[in-house]
């Protein structure tokens, strides 16, 4: 895949890994234990969205959540790679929400099920613009942040990490064959949260004392939804 679509990687990319539970302090609000290993689970791609579009709540969801990420957007394929070599294979980053049916999540949970509709609904995956690698040399010392209607919820920093992106990103190479575009979503720091009809969320990753990228989402329900494309 050519650099220019790697930067496109919304369009182009293949895989969006996400891992859950890698926040000590998300772990516990929400009242789980800390992993012993990353907790691993997939978003479609046609849950990508972008700044100019809005996030949908799905059909039957009461509880709806935001939790800020930053994705690492792969470069070249990578098989089986060693932590200290795999961050060769990073294109760069972007700022990303993992949004959340949590009464979807909660109900899968219970009953043993996947979370497929809990996190891969349409536009369950809002993504900045690409963030070249060279931006954040350090991934253990980016912040994210996130606001809802003006009220900050969410403000942290990747050093709190229970499982670092080099592990991370090593340890799914064991199980998935990580190829250009795919996109691994790291976990949501501590304030996940509730969201309703007609608020709007900011959000913004920084890097050393530099404000990378932020954007603006507004949720709405199906009857009001922008088209995808
Ligand atoms: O409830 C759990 O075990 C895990 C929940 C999550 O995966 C939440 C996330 O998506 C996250 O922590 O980023
Ligand atoms: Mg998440």
């Amino acid at each position: 895949m050519s650099a220019e679509n790697i930067s496109n990687f919304r369009k182009f990319g293949k895989k969006i890994i996400c891992v859950g539970r890698n926040y000590k302090a998300l772990a516990a609000e929400q009242g789980n234990p800390i992993p012993e290993s990353p907790i691993v689970f997939l978003k479609p791609t046609t849950s990508y969205i972008e700044p100019g579009q809005d996030i949908v709540i799905p059909p039957g969801c009461n509880e709806f959540f935001h939790e800020v990420e930053l994705g690492v957007v792969i470069g070249t394929r990578a098989k089986d790679v060693a932590e200290n070599d795999v961050m060769k294979h990073v294109a760069g980053y972007a700022l990303c929400l993992d949004m959340t049916a949590m009464d979807f999540q909660l109900a899968a949970k219970a009953d043993g099920q996947p979370w497929a509709l809990a996190k891969g609904f349409d536009t369950a995956c809002p993504v900045s613009e690409f963030i070249p690698k060279e931006k954040i040399p350090d991934t253990s010392a980016a912040r994210l942040w996130l606001k809802v209607d003006g009220d900050m919820k969410q403000d942290s920093s990747t050093s709190d990490m229970i499982f670092p992106v080099p592990h991370v990103l090593s340890y799914l190479s064991r199980y998935f064959t990580l190829e250009p575009g795919d996109i691994v979503l790291t976990g949501s720091p501590a304030g996940a949260g509730p969201v309703s009809r007609d608020q709007v969320i900011d959000a913004g990753l920084e890097a050393g004392g530099q404000a990378l990228t932020s954007f603006t989402f507004s949720i709405c329900l199906e009857q009001t939804m922008h088209t995808i494309d």
